[in-house]
C-alpha cells in the first residue's frame, strides 16, 4: 500500500537508492520508507533554482493540483515535505521505465498496432480526467510517459502543465517534434493542443520516429506550420485515418478524446 499520508514526511523516513533521472529542478531518486518498506521515487528540487526561475508558485499550485488527482494512467503524487534548501516530492514509481526506453528497446523500433492502440486508448482516457479538470498536460511525448507494473502506462512529467486557457511562453527544451502549430507559433493554446500531441504519438508508435522529423529545428518547424508528414504504407487505413483526424491544423477540428476512445482503430486493437 503508499505511504499512509502522515502530517510530515523527512529525508530519514526514506532509504535512498540509485538515480533514477535528472531534472532541470533537481534529480530523481528511487527510495523505499522504511516502516513500510513501500518503493517510491523521490524527486529532489532545489529552492534556489525554483526561486530563481520563480516558479515557486507554480510548484505550489502543482503540487496541490498533483495530490488530488487520481486514476490508472496518471503516475501519483503520494506527498511532499521540504527542509530549507530542497522540496521533495514523494512520487509513484513506475518500475518499466520510460515508454521512450520501451520503443527504443524494441528490435523494429516500433510497436504493432495492439500495443500501440493499448497506449493510445490509456493515454486517451488520463487526458480526458485531466481535461475535466481543466488541465492541459502540453508535454505529452515519449520520454514523459511511465510504465509501471505490467507495462501500464502513466502520464508522468508533470513539470509543465498548466490551467487552460494559458498562452505562457514555454522555454523550448528537448524535442519540439510533439510541439502543435499554435505552441510554435506562440499563440494563446486550449487542451486541443494535447490531441496535437496524441496524432503526434500514435504516428512514433506505430512508424519508429516522429512525423516533423527533421535535421533542424527551423525545418520542424516548417512542417508541422504546414502539417507536412508522410505515412508509410505499412500503416493500416484505420490507423493512418486517426493520425489525420488528430493532426489538424485549426485545434478545434481535431478529434475530440471522446470520439478518439471509440475510434475504429482503437476499438479493432484493444479489448
Ligand atoms: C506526478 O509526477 C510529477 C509531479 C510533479 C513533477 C514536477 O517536477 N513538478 C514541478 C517541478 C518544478 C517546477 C514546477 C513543477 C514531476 C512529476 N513527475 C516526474 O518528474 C516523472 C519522473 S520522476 C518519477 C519516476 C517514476 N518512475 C520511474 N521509473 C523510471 C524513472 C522514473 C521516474
Amino acid at each position: 500500500q503508499p505511504p499512509k499520508p502522515k502530517k510530515t514526511w523527512e529525508l530519514n523516513n526514506f532509504d535512498i537508492g540509485r538515480l533514477l533521472g535528472r531534472g532541470k529542478f533537481g534529480n530523481v531518486y528511487l527510495a523505499r520508507e522504511k516502516e513500510s518498506q513501500f518503493v517510491v521515487a523521490l524527486k529532489v528540487l532545489f529552492k534556489r533554482q525554483i526561486g530563481e526561475s520563480n516558479v515557486e508558485h507554480q510548484v505550489r499550485r502543482e503540487i496541490e493540483i498533483q495530490s488530488h488527482l487520481r486514476h490508472p494512467h496518471i503516475l501519483r503524487l503520494y506527498a511532499y515535505f521540504h527542509d530549507d534548501v530542497r522540496i521533495y516530492l514523494i512520487l509513484e514509481y513506475a518500475p518499466q521505465g520510460t515508454l521512450f526506453n520501451a520503443l527504443q528497446a524494441q528490435p523494429s523500433k516500433r510497436f504493432d498496432e495492439r500495443q500501440s492502440a493499448t497506449y493510445i486508448k490509456s493515454l486517451c482516457s488520463a487526458l480526458l480526467y485531466l481535461h475535466e479538470r481543466d488541465i492541459i498536460h502540453r508535454d505529452i511525448k515519449p520520454e514523459n510517459l511511465l510504465l509501471g507494473h505490467k507495462g501500464v502506462l502513466k502520464i508522468a512529467d508533470f513539470g509543465w502543465s498548466v490551467h487552460e486557457p494559458n498562452s505562457m511562453r514555454m522555454t523550448l527544451c528537448g524535442t519540439v517534434d510533439y510541439l502543435p502549430p499554435e505552441m510554435v507559433q506562440g499563440k494563446p493554446h486550449t487542451k486541443n493542443v494535447d490531441l496535437w500531441s496524441l496524432g503526434v504519438l500514435c504516428f512514433e508508435l506505430l512508424v519508429g520516429h516522429a512525423p516533423f522529423y527533421s535535421k533542424n529545428y527551423d525545418e520542424t518547424y516548417k512542417k508541422i506550420l504546414k502539417v507536412e508528414y508522410k505515412l508509410p504504407e505499412q500503416i493500416s487505413k484505420a490507423a493512418a485515418h486517426l493520425i489525420s483526424k488528430l493532426l489538424v491544423l485549426n485545434p478545434q477540428h481535431r478529434l475530440p478524446l471522446d470520439q478518439v476512445l471509440v475510434h475504429p482503430w482503437i476499438l479493432a486493437h484493444t479489448k
